[in-house]
């Protein structure tokens, strides 16, 4: 009987795969022990490699390296290093980064909405059926939205991405999920040595680009402005030294500018912006549609990065009205001040939202959040219950995370008014969902 040691790249199984489950894989077993296959699709008989397992794991992890009997909605993959089967041809692991490429645009987001009914049922204890809505009306075969992208570059100073859970580096060429104005940099051609990685922020109101480099220790500043020489005019390039949180301009600005529903917002080095080019616009019209603020109200937007959403409140709650704006991020939280400058019913306060919640005493109306994906915790939901607003609106990038909080707000007597979950990363197994509580 085949056994796979740890990381075992060697064992080759034939496996029927059944259910998707969370994270982008799809479940097979394998002698009663589960094995999470990417690459697959449900009904599918495929050949796999494993990648991680042994013989005392829980579960197995495997790659589809070939396709016996292929799912009807098995499309050609629109991007060559993410395809597992062509990669498995060339002896190589696929990148991350698109791994629903496979898969027809349709049928992602069928699989997305039960994986999120699933979270709802096995973390919440919520029966819901859930539609996936696509983030525009041209949705071009889920290619070219990415506005932001982080390279890895390989020992050779090529231009490269990771392997899934894996250290090692494919280099690319192109990457069809990002908008035209970061391949038009073509930073596939250029010798990027003495960089361990380039990330690039290009707004979709089509503004100058911003790419920044991150050097290896000991890069040269010259080697440094000789790469920054290279790149295309007129995006601006920057020195980004993570460790340090140290960002140097080489050429242009540090920041870049975005633009969402008339409001002008600025965005520093690595600062949070939402990365589908249609985002802003979608999630901004959820959270006001859900929200409905009138003038006077008091608001809270928690997590609330460059502003996206405390402008538009700011605006709807008017001068008499006031806006609780929450960033812990020093670097974003300034970005907040600079573009929410003039609003004086804004109220911008940088640290964590859990600790600026215990200061905080006054009454509000309505709350926004939109934390990272582990999610805000039951403390938060606990403190916003103790605020008393009459209603939550809830931005999530994770189905298991928000199921979970929702759980904990369903306990303190909270509904689930309305819910609307975005395809606002096509092409992978992400998804955003916008959850409207109300109290009982
Ligand atoms: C998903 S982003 C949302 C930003 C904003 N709502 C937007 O759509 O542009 C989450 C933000 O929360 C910030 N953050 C993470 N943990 C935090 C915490 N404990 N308290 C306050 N902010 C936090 C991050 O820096 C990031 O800007």
């Amino acid at each position: 009987m085949p056994q796979a040691t740890d990381r075992d790249s060697d064992l080759e199984l034939e496996l029927t795969v059944s259910a998707p489950a969370h994270g982008g894989h799809f479940i097979a077993r394998h002698e009663g022990r589960v094995v999470f296959v990417r690459h697959a699709l449900p009904g599918e008989r495929v050949r796999v490699r494993v990648t991680d397992g042994g013989p005392d794991a829980g579960f197995w992890r495997a790659d589809t390296i070939e396709v016996l009997e292929a799912s009807p909605h098995r499309v050609e993959h629109p991007w060559a290093p993410a395809d597992a089967l062509l990669a498995a041809k060339a002896g190589k692991p696929p990148v991350g980064g698109a791994e629903f490429g496979h898969i027809a645009l349709d049928e992602q987001r069928a699989l997305k909405a039960a994986i999120f009914e699933e979270q709802l049922h096995r973390l919440a204890g919520m029966e819901r059926s859930v539609s996936v809505e696509p983030a525009d009306a041209n949705d071009d075969g889920g290619l070219g939205w990415r506005t932001r992208a982080a390279f890895a570059v390989d020992q050779s100073g090529r231009l490269a991405m990771n392997a899934h859970r894996s250290d090692q580096l494919i280099p690319v060429a192109d990457m069809p999920l990002a908008v035209p104005a970061i391949n038009e940099l073509r930073l596939w051609e250029q010798d990027l040595s003495q960089l361990v990685r380039v990330e690039v922020a290009a707004p979709a109101n089509g503004s100058a680009p911003l790419v920044l480099l991150v050097p290896a220790k000991g890069a040269s500043p010259r080697r440094l402005a000789a790469i920054a020489g290279r790149i295309p005019a007129p995006a601006s390039v920057a020195v980004w030294e993570p460790e340090e949180q140290r960002l140097t301009r080489l050429r242009g600005r540090t920041w870049v500018s975005e633009s969402c529903r008339g409001h002008e917002y600025r965005v520093t080095g690595e600062g949070f912006w939402q990365i589908h080019r249609s985002a802003p616009q979608v999630l901004t019209g959820a959270v006001l549609a859900g929200l409905d603020p009138q003038p006077g109200q008091r608001v809270a937007d928690l997590y609330a990065g460059a502003g996206l959403f405390t402008a538009p409140l700011a605006a709807a709650v008017g001068p008499s009205g006031g806006v609780l704006s929450v960033e812990g991020s020093p670097g974003t939280s300034r970005d907040a001040r600079k573009n929410l400058h003039g609003m004086e019913q804004v109220q911008i306060v940088q640290g964590k939202v859990e600790n600026v919640l215990q200061r905080h005493h006054d009454r509000l109306d309505a709350v926004v959040l939109d934390p990272p994906r582990a999610g805000a915790g039951r403390k938060v939901v606990e403190q916003l219950h103790g605020k008393r607003p009459s209603v939550v609106g809830y931005v999530a990038c994770d189905p298991a995370s928000f199921a979970r909080d929702l759980g904990y707000f369903l306990k303190l007597g909270w509904e689930l008014r309305d819910l609307r979950v975005f395809d606002l990363y096509p092409n992978t197994h992400h998804m955003e969902s916008f959850g409207l509580l109300v109290r009982a």
